[in-house]
């Protein structure tokens, strides 16, 4: 099979035990047939935002993003993203309401049309911290279609993005993988 088709997906956690999600999550993306894992950010931590802004009293979010190569489309890798979100416990509430995995597509190459159910580039990222502080920290040289330089959008976010202190996140499918 060939893996060539490249994406940029974000996860996210705020409720259980948030690392291990994430490091389920992105061991459960690398074992998807036709998709393997190349790059992961490092770990960040930031408040819970809600359609009203950030809610500090809600339990904050563990971030991170990866790179994939894909053998399959951005739609079929959104629903196999929708898969593992429910296999691995996702509850859905509310509206950005807090939950123990959301994965979403950031960018993905391949065809497809933009509707309600996958909307690229995702509409929201530009404007995220959450997501670009740790995709240009994965890719200095990353760009966001029709926003530009991912490293540039970060410097100029607000939003609080702390480092979290965990191991690397490519250590939870590189020690899974047959060498
Ligand atoms: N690029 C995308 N990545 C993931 N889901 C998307 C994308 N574009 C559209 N969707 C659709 O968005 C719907 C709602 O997704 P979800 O409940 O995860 O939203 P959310 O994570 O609460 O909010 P947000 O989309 O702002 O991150 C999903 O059913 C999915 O089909
Ligand atoms: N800090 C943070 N806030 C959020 C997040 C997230 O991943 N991190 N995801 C949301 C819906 O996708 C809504 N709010």
């Amino acid at each position: 099979m060939r893996v060539e088709l490249p994406a940029v997906i974000a996860l996210g956690s705020n409720l259980g035990d948030r690392e291990q999600a994430l490091r389920d999550a992105v061991r459960a993306i690398d074992e998807l047939p036709g998709v393997v894992v190349s790059a992961a950010s490092e770990i960040v931590e930031s408040p819970a935002l809600k359609p009203d802004g950030v809610d500090e009293s809600a339990p904050s979010y563990l971030n991170a993003v990866i790179a994939v190569r894909s053998a399959i489309g951005p739609q079929q890798l959104l629903d196999c993203l929708n898969e593992i979100e429910q296999r691995l416990g996702r509850v859905r509430t509310e509206r950005w309401g807090d939950r123990t995995l959301d994965l979403d597509i950031i960018t993905a190459a391949g065809p497809h049309e933009n509707n309600d159910r996958l909307t690229l580039p995702h509409p929201r990222a530009w404007q995220r911290g959450f997501v670009l502080v740790p995709w240009a920290q994965m890719n200095p040289g990353a760009q966001l279609p029709g926003h530009g330089p991912v490293a540039d959008l970060a410097a100029a976010t607000t939003d609080v993005v702390l480092p979290y202190p965990a191991a690397p996140l490519m250590a939870t499918v590189r020690s899974g993988r047959p060498s």
